[in-house]
């Protein structure tokens, strides 16, 4: 039973790893980027999908499956989008001893197998909106340094496809679908997220335009895309032939949108919330939201206080509450105390000699180590509050650290001190492509001098900072007149950078 041996603060990485495996969440895999998820982990994956697919069905949505494999012929249809990412695409070349005739593709994403369905499927207005989604993984295999859900070979997500007979229709799912996601990882995983639109630069080549949350991970004041939205106009509407004959008899391309959101959420939730005992679960997405710890010494009347802590467990069990009796008697309080701290169990209850005479529990909270006495006759009614209550403290906590890691500059050099101290930060820009990618390779470059002069054990993921989004809300509105921080042209608007995973 071994504890954390790294703080999140001196080997976040080390740290991380020791967490997920330690918990029980993560078992390590012999395909390197592959792992293995645990019952605790995968419960996190069930409170998803639980919370997102009802959305998903109000809005229209219906669940579907499509084949894995794709053709050759059929992913290069849309060029332009996959050339970037062809290094990624696994493919299976044989059978047995056998080679296949024609290598098929396993699928990193599947615009390219559902679309040929849609122009079948579609052909007036009447048909539309088509809006399909499917829960499934996919494959990419990635050659930057692997880590658990965050950037993983093989990974579990959702994706949604959808065709509208106007770009207006297209415009309101891509955003309804963004809102369900920042919804998701505010009332399910407690992080706090940014919404905004990617740029031209960071943007899916695919996309008329892509909309994103972004997340802040404080130890080492990266941000992370959380999931993404795309508003695809008609760019593979004229690739895979999917028109409609409007209500005037015009033939017409279909708008359409694609979006995923994938377990990668997980570590971002596990990165913001988790300390150097382990595991800090948000509530709602605990397998074991309370646990019940009764301490029996061999002299006193063990059995009065297991008695005692069966009722405690079945009074909250009856309310709802997701409620463990550890009983275990070759274990002794403390081991277990540390045993669910590991695992992030967000309530322990402490039942001993002196709490049963007066009638009382000792409750002690995972997120912010508070204790209490409660009264057992409350338990019921009490535990449930304060478990909204965690799960509330846990998201304003995280909400104000991202804000104070969120500064604004206007020059070039203050971007680069805030950069470098842990920040992600919101400029005025001139949403120029070009200018994005001089201060991303010109962001590379000085911290590629400080990292040598620092001599950072650290593995920097990598120097370079980019947009995270161009934010619907930014901090401050742009002021007329103001400067692009980088090149100096007219700012046109706030965007907010950051160095990335
Ligand atoms: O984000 C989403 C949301 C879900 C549906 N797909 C879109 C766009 C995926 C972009 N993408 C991402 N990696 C890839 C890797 C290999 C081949 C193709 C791709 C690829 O098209």
């Amino acid at each position: 039973q071994l504890g954390i041996e790294y703080t999140k603060e001196q080997n976040f990485s080390k740290w991380y790893q020791q967490v997920i495996t330690r918990s029980e969440m993560i078992e390590y895999y012999e395909i390197s980027g592959c792992y293995i998820l645990r019952p605790l982990s995968y419960f996190i994956w069930e409170s998803i999908q639980n919370f997102l697919d009802p959305r998903f069905k109000k809005n229209g949505v219906s669940n579907c499956y499509f084949p894995m494999f794709v053709s050759e012929a059929a992913l290069s249809k849309e060029k332009d989008h996959i050339a970037g990412f062809a290094p990624e695409v696994a493919w299976v070349t044989k059978s047995g001893k056998t080679n296949l005739p024609e290598p098929i593709a396993i699928r990193p994403t599947s615009e390219t197998i559902m679309y040929p369905s849609y122009a079948k499927w579609i052909h007036s207005h009447r048909d539309l909106p088509l809006c399909l989604n499917q829960w499934t993984n996919v494959v990419r295999w990635e050659f930057k340094h692997p880590t658990p859900f965050i950037r993983t070979r093989e990974f579990l997500w959702q994706e949604g496809h959808t065709a509208h007979a106007t770009t207006e229709e297209a415009d309101v799912m891509v955003l309804s679908i963004l809102d369900y996601y920042a919804d998701c990882y505010k009332e399910l995983l407690a992080v706090p997220v940014i919404k905004g639109r990617k740029s031209e630069e960071e943007k899916f080549a695919g996309a008329n335009y892509t909309t994103t949350v972004e997340l802040y991970v404080p130890s080492n004041g990266r941000g992370i895309q959380g999931a993404t939205s795309h508003q695809l106009g008609q760019n593979f509407a004229k690739m895979f032939d999917v028109w409609f004959e409007d209500k005037a008899g015009q033939k017409q391309f279909a708008w359409q949108t694609s979006w995923g959101f994938s377990t990668r959420s997980i570590g971002a939730m596990i990165m913001v919330h988790s300390d150097d005992k382990g595991l800090v679960l948000p509530p709602r997405v605990a397998q074991i939201q309370v646990v019940i710890v009764p301490i029996t010494y061999k002299d006193d009347d063990s059995n009065t206080i297991l008695a005692k802590a069966e009722e405690v467990y079945n009074s909250l069990k009856a309310a709802g509450v997701r409620v463990f009796l550890d009983d275990r008697e070759n274990y002794n309080p403390g081991f277990k105390y540390n045993h669910w701290e590991l695992r992030g169990v967000p309530i322990r209850l402490e039942l001993g000699k002196k709490d049963i005479e007066k009638g009382e529990v000792r409750m002690v909270r995972r997120d912010n180590g508070d204790k209490a006495q409660m009264k057992q006759e409350d338990l019921a009614s009490e535990i449930p509050h304060m478990l909204n209550k965690i799960h509330n403290d846990m998201y304003e906590r995280a909400l104000k650290t991202r804000d104070e890691h969120m500064k604004e500059a206007s020059t070039w050099e203050q971007f680069m001190e805030a950069l470098n101290a842990k920040n992600i930060v919101q400029t005025p820009w001139c949403n120029v492509q070009e200018c994005e990618k001089k201060a991303k390779d010109k962001s590379k470059e000085e911290s590629l001098k400080i990292m040598e002069q620092a001599g950072e054990e650290e593995e920097v993921l990598t120097g370079s900072a980019k947009t995270l989004c161009l934010p619907f809300q930014p901090q401050t509105p742009l002021v007329a007149g103001e400067k692009c921080f980088h090149c100096g042209e007219e700012a046109k608007i706030k965007a907010l950078w950051g160095r990335s995973y």
